[in-house]
């Protein structure tokens, strides 16, 4: 383990200083591309500023006699395209064991370097993985001159990377974020899903039985297969100071069921998913920025709240310290998205709550039922 003192420290002479604090950009949306394929490539610099990032594929997906030509379409994609100030360029290097990746890292590092935000590493096991990369990175900055460190992603798809999950993300300042390989860690977990993410009709539970009659009518509720997982990654990227992502949905035909698993991470603290299809992308972009009508309450609840101390009702409901904090987790995701989404700043300048509030009172007052069921 290096020491504290020499965890800001580059790790090759001439590379960059690393940061101390990963720059918070909207990320809402990670659009993955297969440079190989001329006809998505094609599409690339049209989505410029519809996508927070554009993801150039390397790893599965791409088959393997096409590993070269993404590698090296990805490299003419990036030089030839100006992803603006809004749209970051992202990779998906193969695995560490593959016969591809120190050619991908290699390749891009010199020839792209100075575009490319994030490099994602499949399959990640543990903090030796990402020590690796970190070091080699530093190595091929400095061979490149780059001035900026390139951030590291690891994606969650072995039950060794799940059990190392706060190893990992605390093991270089590169650290970007975390994003669930479900089809990959349902693998290596044995789990008996086929899909990729979402949930299962086999995973429910179901009510009791009435008057003992086990062969009667009983509600079922599907549930989540993934809450464990998801819970697990925001836990350890909350403490490290990092950023949790969900991560594909494979069927691209359920936009419905898409939404939900998209809006559970959401809720639960992701920042944002990847898009496979076009069709995913506004899916994304809708779930992972906060409603008007959240923007707003949690606007009168900062407001309500004063200098943040004590305890108000609010629409029957009591507001304190804590509930303050969980609105300007709100107020200021919606101002970071404001400042790069013409669109979202104007409807969060615009954000009322349904209903007609009724103001603030003591913490001792009855307060009126307010609009029910939104927190
Ligand atoms: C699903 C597929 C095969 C359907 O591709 P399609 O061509 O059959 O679909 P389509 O509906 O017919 O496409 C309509 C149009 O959209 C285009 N298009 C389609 N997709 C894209 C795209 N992504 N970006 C830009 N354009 C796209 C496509 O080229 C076509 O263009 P056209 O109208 O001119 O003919 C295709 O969308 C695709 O290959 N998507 C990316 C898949 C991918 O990246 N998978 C890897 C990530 S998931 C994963 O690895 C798991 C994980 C984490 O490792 C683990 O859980 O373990
Ligand atoms: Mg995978």
């Amino acid at each position: 383990m290096r020491s504290a003192k020499d965890f800001f420290r580059p790790l090759a002479v001439g590379a960059p200083t690393p940061i101390t604090e990963v720059p918070a950009r909207p990320s809402r949306v990670i659009h993955f591309f297969d440079p190989s394929n001329a006809k998505m490539a094609a599409k690339v610099p049209a989505m410029v500023g519809t996508v927070d990032v554009l993801l150039g594929n390397l790893e599965d997906a791409v088959k393997a006699d096409r590993k070269e030509a993404a590698r090296a379409g990805l490299v003419e994609i990036a030089k030839a395209t100006d992803f603006g100030e809004h749209t970051q360029l992202w990779t998906r290097i193969n695995a560490l064991d593959s016969p591809w990746a120190l050619d991908d890292l290699t390749t891009l590092v010199t020839e792209i370097g100075d575009k490319l935000d994030v490099v994602m590493v499949p399959k990640v096991q543990g903090a030796e993985d990402i020590h690796y990369v970190d070091r080699l990175l530093a190595q091929l900055e400095a061979k490149a001159g780059l001035t900026r460190p390139i951030l590291v992603h690891a994606i969650l798809e072995t039950a060794r990377g799940m059990v190392n999950v706060e190893e990992i993300c605390g093991a270089s300042p590169r650290m970007q974020g975390l994003s669930l390989g479900p089809a990959d860690l349902a693998a290596d977990r044995r789990m008996k899903t086929t899909r990729v993410g979402g949930g299962h009709p086999g995973y429910l539970v179901r009510t009791d039985p009435v008057d003992g009659d086990v062969t009667g009518a009983r509600a079922t509720a599907q549930q989540d297969l993934w809450h464990y997982t998801i819970a697990r990654m925001v836990d350890a990227c909350a403490m490290h100071g990092i950023y949790p992502y969900y991560g594909p949905f494979g069927d691209i035909q359920d936009v419905v069921a898409c939404e939900d698993q998209f809006r559970n991470a959401f809720l639960l603290g992701c920042v944002g998913t990847w898009s496979l299809h076009p069709v995913q992308i506004e899916i994304a972009k809708r779930v992972f920025s906060p409603s008007a009508e959240d923007v707003a309450h949690a606007r009168r609840v900062v407001e309500a709240m004063g200098d943040g101390t004590g305890a108000v009702m609010l629409d029957g409901k009591m507001e304190d310290d804590a509930s303050l904090k969980q609105c300007l987790v709100i107020v200021e995701l919606a101002e970071r998205l404001a400042q790069t989404d013409p669109v979202l700043a104007e409807l969060y300048a615009d954000a009322r709550e349904s209903g007609s509030p009724e103001e603030p009172a003591p913490a001792s007052a009855s307060g009126a039922p307010g609009d029910g069921d939104r927190r």
